[in-house]
């Protein structure tokens, strides 16, 4: 080796060698490296931390030329990164890990050599140039983890590194999708016997799946090398490490190769660094593409960082030049990075540089905070560390990686309708008609800036247009103004769930506001899927059945009746009369919610409110799509009677509204008045204010579906196995796919077809709908969609052909 292949010229980034590296593999091969577990959200995690991060420079520092130099377990390296382990650096070049082992040697670089390499220990020492180190399986025979050990040791390797994330392998789906298999005649080099074509079925059988801490006991027995553990992922398993006596933490969740939905790397690492308080060196990988990466990374306290994937796209590209070229260039960015950060030393880099610290001088004899105070994010509630909170995130986070993309994902209204001077004369009109009904100038001042009742203020005006829009006749007393429909969906869970005998459930597919809601109350619903049909009564009736058989006590079912998110459905008139039915036969309410009724176009059917003869459902009602999202204003309709202990009876109303009171105290009294104005406007008649977005709407779903038939001909669409619902109204219709539609899908139709769509697996609180997408059609223009949904065909015939190959 060592010889220029074509190829290394010409590439400036990680990313370049990435996307030059994939030709060079077969698809099984690719898909075994680029891969991850489940539906790849840590993998796009791991990348989506660092893409968030800003640094934030010092300027006219004075550093001069930044000195990279860091020590290791007393090893001097000249930068802070290191080759991770990977098995078989032979699927990326003939020559593997000597390859590799040259190529950081040239750079003075580490390599960690796995348990898996495709090439001797001995050939690899006699390439490198640098420190080997090397990454420990425990198998459950011992006798073969210790005969590795001994060899490596012989051979000059310089400390171990126990893999502890890994009992098994991870539920690698494309492997699985591949049947994935080694290439003939490629085997570990350093293990003997077996069979390890299927590296997951290999593990399954042998790995050890009951190690505990006493491991790193059994290995000081067998070597005397210092030992790091790879794997750790919270502060309270820094700390056991540390009880156990390790010399150095790598924090990894395997470049999301093991346990899917477990959090990015940079995400923990301050929490880890912080339990670990210096005592030995803490190592990070996961998701470092750039120099700013590795600056970002040691500025929350790691001492150095390890590489994975992109070393394997060098060699796979240039063999050892590649690697070599790969090394230099993240060097050159760090160095770059450091330089433009005035950042002057690898210990010099602090959490102010990420922004982390608060940078405010101390006045003489204030007290000093401690810098970063390091909260650990698993002792914080559950709720923040669940996917479902995160769902939205990693949208918004999508769209800004890719701002050139068409987004069929946001379900917000289209901005055109907007006039920023309108909100002036709403306000104004508000303030008029409380004057008109003769409130003093004083009183009109302090409705606008003080605190006002916690059910609202603008109840009737509410009450008024649900008279005149749904036929809805209720008292202004029972309704709450809340915070959006958000804030209605957390009051009726958190009054109405009152512990973990009580059921609530949601109609699935199921918008993500509602489970949200639920995980911050600790409340985990029960499903009730929905037919392709929609919803059906005769599953509703099964699951409160089956809950009622477990000793549990339903208590409410949520429900999108009219052109439902995400699925687009709309529920028929006879079964809301089945439902409110089966609600008095069952003694439990419906929680409706209904946004896009009035904003969809032509005759809408009646809500299960307006037919609710006893007082069965509880209204959460959402101003954003037929006013504007940006006031915050919804309501509760909740006109049930609540009994107390000594038989004085109120409204639910008047329950939700004391909770209210320690959540939000009031609605925005200012945005109670703009909403009121525009009420006021249309005589209360929300219908009136949306005939032109109801047909906007509703042009915008049919441009979309003729869009789509344009682009699936009847016979293609049944060769590929494309095919959509046809909604009526509202903003989302959902479309099934040959392949599956995660977020490794979705980035890839965002990267290289330049469109992106919500996976509809996102709103499946129990799994299911991995082959399906939604697309919200209400925020572009017609050209958008005529665009997008080209570009959504290119992208799903090409997904549907590698699927099939
Ligand atoms: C193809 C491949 C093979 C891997 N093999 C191992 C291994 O044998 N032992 C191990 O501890 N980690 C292994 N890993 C995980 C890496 O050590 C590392 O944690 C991860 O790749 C870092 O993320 P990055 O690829 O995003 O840089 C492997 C990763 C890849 C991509």
């Amino acid at each position: 080796m060592g010889a220029e292949r074509p190829g290394t010229t010409g590439l400036f980034t990680l990313k370049d060698y990435e996307e030059a590296a994939k030709a060079r593999f077969d698809q099984g091969s690719w898909d075994f490296i680029a891969g991850g577990a489940g539906q790849e959200r840590t993998l796009a995690a791991n990348l989506a931390a660092f893409d968030r991060v800003r640094l934030r420079p010092r300027v006219l520092s004075g550093s001069g030329a930044p000195d990279t130099r860091t020590t290791v377990l007393g090893r001097s390296w000249p930068v802070p990164i290191a080759v991770a382990p990977m098995a078989y650096h032979t699927l990326a070049d003939p020559e593997g890990e000597v390859a590799t082992a040259r190529a950081a040697g040239r750079a003075g670089l580490p390599l960690v050599v796995s348990t898996f390499a495709g090439r001797t220990f001995e050939s690899i020492a006699e390439a490198a140039g640098a420190p080997l180190w090397l990454q420990v399986y425990c198998f459950r025979d011992r006798s073969t983890t210790r005969q590795l050990v001994e060899r490596a040791e012989r051979a000059g390797f310089e400390a171990l590194v126990l893999t502890v994330d890994a009992p098994r392998l991870g539920r690698r789906l494309r492997d699985l999708r591949n049947d994935f298999r080694l290439p003939d005649g490629m085997v570990p080099a350093n293990l003997t016997g077996g069979d390890y074509a299927s590296p997951s079925a290999h593990a399954l059988t042998e790995f050890d799946p009951a190690l505990d801490w006493s491991v790193i006991d059994w290995l000081r027995e067998i070597s005397s090398l210092p030992v790091l553990v790879k794997g750790v992922l919270s502060g309270a398993d820094a700390r056991a490490a540390l009880r156990a006596g390790v010399d150095g933490i790598v924090v990894s969740n395997h470049g999301g190769r093991q346990l899917d939905g477990v959090p990015a790397t940079l995400d923990v690492l301050a929490e880890i660094t912080a339990a670990v308080g210096g005592v030995c060196p803490v190592l990070v990988d996961g998701g470092i593409r750039r120099g700013a990466d590795v600056l970002a990374a040691l500025a929350l306290g790691a001492d150095a960082v390890l590489l994975g994937r992109p070393v394997l796209h060098g060699l796979a590209v240039g063999g050892e030049n590649g690697a070599a070229h790969l090394l230099e260039l993240i060097t050159e960015e760090l160095v770059e990075a450091m330089a433009l950060t005035g950042t002057p030393s690898v210990a010099e880099a602090g959490p102010a540089l990420v922004g982390a610290e608060p940078e405010a001088t101390p006045a003489p004899g204030a007290v000093r905070t401690t810098p970063a105070a390091g909260l650990r994010k698993a002792e914080l509630h559950g709720s923040v560390s669940d996917p479902v909170l995160d769902t939205m995130n990693f949208l918004n986070e999508i769209t800004t990686r890719y701002p050139r993309a068409i987004s069929f994902a946001p379900g917000r209204p289209y901005d055109g309708f907007f006039d920023v001077e309108q909100i002036f004369t709403h306000l104004r009109r508000y303030l008029d008609h409380l004057e008109a009904q003769g409130a003093s100038p004083g009183q009109v001042r302090s409705a606008l800036f003080q605190y006002g009742p916690t059910s609202g203020q603008i109840r009737e005006l509410i009450a008024d247009s649900l008279r005149k829009d749904e036929n809805t006749d209720i008292a202004p007393e029972s309704v709450v103004v809340t915070v959006g429909c958000q804030e209605a969906m957390f009051l009726a869970v958190r009054a109405l769930i009152s512990g973990p005998e009580d059921v609530l459930l949601v109609s699935s597919p199921c918008y993500v506001g509602i489970t949200g809601a639920a995980r911050l109350l600790d409340v985990t619903p029960t499903a009730v899927a929905e037919r392709e049909s929609g919803f059906d009564c005769a599953d509703l009736e099964a699951a409160v059945l089956a809950e009622r058989a477990r000793g549990r006590r339903p208590r409410a079912f949520y429900v999108i009746p009219d052109h439902s998110n995400p699925s687009g459905t709309t529920m028929p008139l006879q079964t809301r009369l089945d439902l409110l039915d089966l609600a008095q036969r069952h003694d439990i309410l419906v929680l409706e919610d209904s946004p896009y009724r009035m904003v969809s176009p032509g005759q809408q059917l009646p809500t299960l409110k307006s037919l609710d003869r006893h007082r069965r459902v509880v209204q959460l009602g959402s101003l954003s799509k037929t006013l504007f999202p940006g006031a915050r204003v919804g309501y509760v309709v909740a006109d049930q009677t609540v009994v107390d202990a000594d038989g004085r009876t109120g409204l639910l109303a008047d329950e939700l509204a004391k909770i209210k009171s320690m959540i939000t105290v009031n609605t925005s009294a200012v945005s109670q008045a703009v909403v009121a104005g525009m009420l006021l406007a249309a005589d209360c008649r929300t219908s009136e204010l949306n005939s032109e977005t109801a047909a906007y709407y509703g042009d915008a779903m049919r441009v979309t579906l003729e869009e789509l038939a344009k682009q699936f001909p009847a016979a293609e669409r049944e060769a590929l196995g494309v095919r959509w619902n046809e909604p009526t109204g509202g903003f989302f219709l959902s479309l099934t796919v040959p392949f599956l539609a995660d977020n490794a899908a979705l980035i890839r139709s965002a990267e290289e077809f330049g469109v992106i769509w919500t996976p509809m697996s996102y709103f499946y609180p129990d799994g299911g709908g991995e082959h399906a997408v939604r697309l919200s059609v209400s925020y572009l223009t017609h050209r958008e969609i005529a665009d997008g949904t080209e570009r959504l065909a290119h992208f799903i015939k090409s997904q549907s052909r590698t699927a099939r190959d």
